[in-house]
């Protein structure tokens, strides 16, 4: 498989008045073409600030210290900033936990839409990009597109303003889907349904997506590879099942141990509308993903 991204040895720091924050220490990860690389790790491990170095949003308190991040052989880093930020607003969209923060509460869904739209596509015809924008709510489950299209923000559930910014980062056709857990700000089931959109557009455009999260079972269910981080490093890359079936960091052990099912191999269960098992096994995509079963009832190992 072709190599798209390769982040070598990256160091990013970040100035406190008391010292000297570590995020990143000396991150290496090869992003493969094509792939869904689901990138997993406990809270404060470095998820967010890897995803925002390589897409060029680091805030200006941080300092990437040394390290390359190379896209198709060029290091993003040892460029010019015009040169980076052509190839960064060609090749990648990025998607961030909370859609509140991504729309622009004053603006019509379909105007601010329509800005990215012009960028990207300058030289369609005012009709036919609404015909766009119409297709890309489509495309990522909106049923009634020229509706919310005449909406402003506020008008529109969690889920359904996560949509359009899938569907705005859609617009621009990036080689690269950066998406910070996508979910974390959506309740249960529209989080599952928001990452089946992922697997979707994955399969409709063969896009690479990386796709930060904090659920090893929901990375099993939609990565191609899984990299763990821990502690501001990537300790762990694989398939989903090698990493699953023999784990090679500590940490990792400990996440796999932690899960409440490890039937994660077993076929998916259908769409339940209740749920008899206990709470603890009651995960977000347990009912639509895979077979939960109550803690203790189940050790595949
Ligand atoms: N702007 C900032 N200023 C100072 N420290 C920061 C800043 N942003 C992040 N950090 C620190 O960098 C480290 C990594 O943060 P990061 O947000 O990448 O973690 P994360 O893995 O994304 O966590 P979460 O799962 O909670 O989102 C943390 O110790 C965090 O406190
Ligand atoms: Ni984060």
């Amino acid at each position: 498989m072709k190599k798209i991204i390769e982040v070598e040895n990256l160091d990013v720091r970040f100035l406190q008045p008391q010292g000297e924050l570590r995020a990143l220490r000396g991150v290496d990860l090869t992003i493969q073409a094509g792939e869904i690389l689901c990138v997993v790790g406990e809270s404060g491990c470095g998820k967010s600030v890897l995803c925002k170095t390589i897409a060029g949003l680091l805030c200006k308190e941080g300092v990437i210290h040394s390290g390359a991040i190379c896209y198709e052989g060029v290091d993003l880093l040892a460029c010019s900033k015009q040169e980076s930020r052509t190839i960064r607003k060609k090749a990648f969209a990025v998607v961030l936990q909370n859609p509140q923060t991504a729309l622009d509460p004053v603006m019509k869904v379909g105007r601010q839409m329509d800005e990215v739209l012009k960028l990207h596509r300058p030289e369609l015809s005012k009709p036919a990009r609404r015909l766009r924008l119409l297709d890309a709510l489509k495309q990522v489950g909106i049923h009634d597109p020229a509706r919310v299209l005449s909406q402003y923000p506020h008008a529109l559930s969690g889920g359904m303003k996560q949509r359009v910014v899938i569907a705005t980062a859609l617009l621009k056709e990036p080689s690269v889907l950066l998406a910070d857990e996508p979910t974390t700000a959506l309740d249960p089931t529209v989080a599952g349904r928001i990452l089946d959109l992922f697997a979707d557009v994955h399969k409709r455009n063969h896009m690479t997506i990386v796709l930060v999260l904090h659920d090893l079972a929901a990375a099993y269910h939609f990565a191609s590879r899984v990299a763990i981080m821990y502690a501001g490093k990537i300790v762990e890359i694989g398939t989903k099942e090698d990493v699953f079936a023999h784990p090679l960091h500590p940490y990792t052990k400990a996440l796999l141990d932690a899960l409440p099912s490890r039937n994660l191999g077993k076929p998916r269960l259908p769409d339940l509308s209740g749920f008899a098992f206990s709470e603890e096994a009651m995960r977000p995509f347990s009912s639509t993903h895979w077979a939960a079963v109550p803690k203790g009832a189940s050790d595949a190992r």
